[in-house]
């Protein structure tokens, strides 16, 4: 049996439990329950705070969990990064009043308030910079406004809440951070089909399915356009002077691959989503 540590509430929660159930996977009922047993798919989940999730995975008492990066750095733990599941994103950042910093060494002997003391400590050290760091639990924004620190070292998302409090960003980025997949023991059994059920859920996100009508002389051009994964589907059709042709598209994409194709000749172009998928 898999266990599994998924964040119990916060930024990445609701996404996470998404994720999972587009899996295939058993969800909460009752929101405050700290424990699902979902026996058919041999798994059971624990919902935890996502700041402690790399803690329990690192100490072997739970095998895999979803996180953010920055919370998994932050933590120390011997857990390591098994896949990025692109949502979270958020990138971790510098910031002080406005002209009062310009550069990294600009915080030598400096009170820094952050959330995250794992992850700034370790950064400062790596660039040979020691400040006084302030550690706090949360809107750490307001740490420079109330005097207990010169400068925050904190999550940015839209950037909002630093303009909100004065504050500029300043410096190299710290960290860009996103939800992860996280373990301690490569070979766990179950794993591996998570692990592959999650990427499935990512592909299905991420790609669409093409069909298109082409004139067949212009088969190699068409799949220049649309390499797809492995090598597009092509098929016969009734007029042996056109083929069918189906292939996977990023969805980002496909608007402009619809428009190259059409220029290049193809007719009848069709996009589906992809509901679930094992690659
Ligand atoms: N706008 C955002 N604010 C905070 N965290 C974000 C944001 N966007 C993505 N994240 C990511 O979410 C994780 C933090 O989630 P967590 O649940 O600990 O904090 P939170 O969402 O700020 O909740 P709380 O403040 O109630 O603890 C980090 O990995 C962080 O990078
Ligand atoms: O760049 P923005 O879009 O403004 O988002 C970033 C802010 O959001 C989070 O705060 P949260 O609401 O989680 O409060 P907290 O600081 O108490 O964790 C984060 O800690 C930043 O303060
Ligand atoms: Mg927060």
């Amino acid at each position: 049996m898999l266990r599994i540590a998924i964040p119990n509430k916060g930024s990445l929660s609701e996404t996470a439990a998404e994720m999972l159930r587009e899996a295939g996977y058993a969800g909460r009922r009752d929101p405050r329950a700290l424990t699902v047993a979902d026996p058919l798919n041999d798994v059971e989940f624990f919902y935890l705070r996502p700041r402690d999730i790399a803690t329990y995975v690192g100490s072997g008492a739970l095998d895999v969990g979803i996180t953010g990066r920055d919370l998994l750095l932050d933590s120390r733990s011997p857990a390591a990064e098994i896949a990025s599941l692109d949502f979270g994103d958020s990138t971790f950042r510098f910031a002080g009043p406005a002209n009062r910093f310009t550069s990294l060494s600009d915080l030598e002997g400096v009170r820094v308030a952050t959330s995250y003391p794992g992850l700034v400590e370790d950064f400062l050290a790596k660039h040979g910079v020691t400040a006084k760091l302030v550690s706090l639990d949360g809107a750490v924004e307001s740490a420079v406004k109330l005097g207990v620190a010169d400068a925050v070292a904190d999550v940015v998302s839209t950037g909002s809440t630093l303009r909100a409090q004065g504050l500029e960003i300043f410096g190299p980025v710290i960290l860009e951070s996103s939800a992860v997949l996280i373990g301690a023991r490569p070979d766990v059994p179950g794993l591996s089909t998570l692990h592959r059920r999650l990427q499935g859920v990512l592909v299905a996100r991420q790609y669409v399915m093409m069909d298109y009508d082409l004139p067949a002389e212009l088969v190699e051009a068409a799949a220049a356009v649309t390499p797809g994964l492995e090598s597009p589907t092509v098929s016969p059709l009734r007029d042996k002077e056109w083929v069918a042709v189906r292939v996977m598209v990023k969805r980002a994409g496909m608007n402009r691959i619809m428009d190259q194709l059409y220029d290049l000749g193809a007719r009848a172009i069709l996009v589906s989503p992809i509901h679930a998928a094992r690659l």
